[in-house]
């Protein structure tokens, strides 16, 4: 004879806790409409959104959990549940590299959750156009990626932007080929990112080195290319072959298997200390010898760790160059305020570009 309980009953168990949970769910809203409230009477209405806040809550839940769900799946459901109220308090614009259906479109859902509005724009220079003008409350753009290093485009708009950096978020990338082609020897030509192809460089030159290989302005613009040409294919996400019904002809085709993107939160608004933080700055130094040396010595001195470096050319002289720098901490940290303060007094330029939460998700 076996012990287990009746459905029936254990569906009443659950009827009964979902009820609990939707007033609870609902409690937690109404608490949001009263922040709202709050920050409106203490002149704070511009800010809304709290990135510090909202990682130091999926933290606690992270915490908390002793399962049997997975922490990874209890933080995404509060992380709906934060988009959710959040969306109440004002509802948040969000510019990413669109069109619909890319990895950026993905990086806006995974940061922010599935409450907000999203503004597919055409180029990463749109992105901060759109933020820097308040078209948008925030905007996400592509950083770096494990495979191909560093996207150029985003440093350099940082040169001249006002914008700061207040979150951070990283896709696992995974590249399909998609197409209405019957089989991989029906394709003559494949359209995709240049960050795709390079991504993808080894496994197109063993499956198909005779193919013609066409860069366009991201994967889902090369999804859309491809579902109007059946000898033609994309390689793209699963959502670009959703978005324009295309046939997924092999998935997985990246050459690294943890292929991954980070991407950065761009905004107007400041993220205070949570204990997990990263600061992003970017200087210059003379050419004397040992500049770079000295500068860098600014952390060391303090115990700060350095997290990535990357050298871009400044655009003012000829071979005269800008280092981008992320370093363990936030700005407002003594230890970190101190070696800031010292790297100000060794440098030429340097330029704050945000402290923010680390990614939590
Ligand atoms: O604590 C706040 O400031 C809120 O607005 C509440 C809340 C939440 O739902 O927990 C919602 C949005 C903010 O980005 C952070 C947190």
């Amino acid at each position: 004879m076996s012990s287990v309980r009746p459905l029936a009953e254990i569906r009443t168990e659950i009827d009964q806790i979902d009820a609990e949970i939707l007033q609870l769910i609902n409690r937690r809203a109404l608490c949001a409409e009263e922040v709202a409230k709050t920050k409106i009477a203490e002149g704070e209405q511009g800010t809304f959104y709290r990135p510090d806040r909202e990682a130091l809550v999926l933290r606690r839940i992270k915490e908390l959990n002793q399962g049997p769900l997975p922490d990874h799946t209890a933080m995404r459901f509060f992380r709906e549940l934060m988009s959710a109220c959040l969306a109440l308090e004002k509802p948040l614009e969000v510019a990413f590299l669109g069109p619909e259906g890319t990895f950026s479109q993905q990086a806006v859902f995974k940061h922010f959750g599935s409450s907000v509005n999203t503004l597919p724009v055409a180029a990463i220079g749109d992105v901060f156009n759109a933020v820097e003008l308040g078209k948008c409350h925030f905007g996400v753009v592509p950083v770096e990626n494990s495979t191909e290093g560093v996207i150029n485009h985003t440093l350099d708009r940082f040169l001249t932007s006002p914008l700061k950096i207040c979150g951070e978020v990283e896709i696992r990338v995974h590249q399909n080929l998609m197409g209405h082609a019957e089989s991989l020897a029906g394709i003559t030509e494949i359209f995709s990112h240049q960050q795709s192809l390079a991504q993808c460089r080894k496994w197109l030159d063993t499956h198909l080195p005779q193919v013609k290989i066409t860069a366009v302005s991201s994967n889902a613009e090369a999804a859309r290319m491809a579902s109007l040409n059946k000898q033609t294919a994309a390689i793209a996400g699963l959502a670009a072959a959703e978005v324009y019904q295309l046939p997924v002809l092999e998935t997985n085709i990246e050459d690294q298997a943890n292929n991954t993107t980070r991407f950065i939160v761009i905004g107007k608004q400041d993220s205070s200390p949570t204990g997990k933080d990263k600061t992003s700055l970017v200087f210059s130094t003379g050419n004397q010898p040992g500049a770079l040396y000295r500068a860098l010595e600014s952390f060391a001195k303090f115990g700060i760790g350095m997290v990535n470096i990357e050298s871009r050319p400044s655009r003012q002289g000829l071979w005269e160059y800008v280092f981008f720098i992320d370093i363990d901490g936030h700005s407002e940290d003594p230890q970190v305020a101190e070696a800031l303060d010292l790297l100000k007094a060794n440098v030429n330029m340097l330029k704050l570009l945000g402290s923010y939460p680390k990614a939590v998700l």
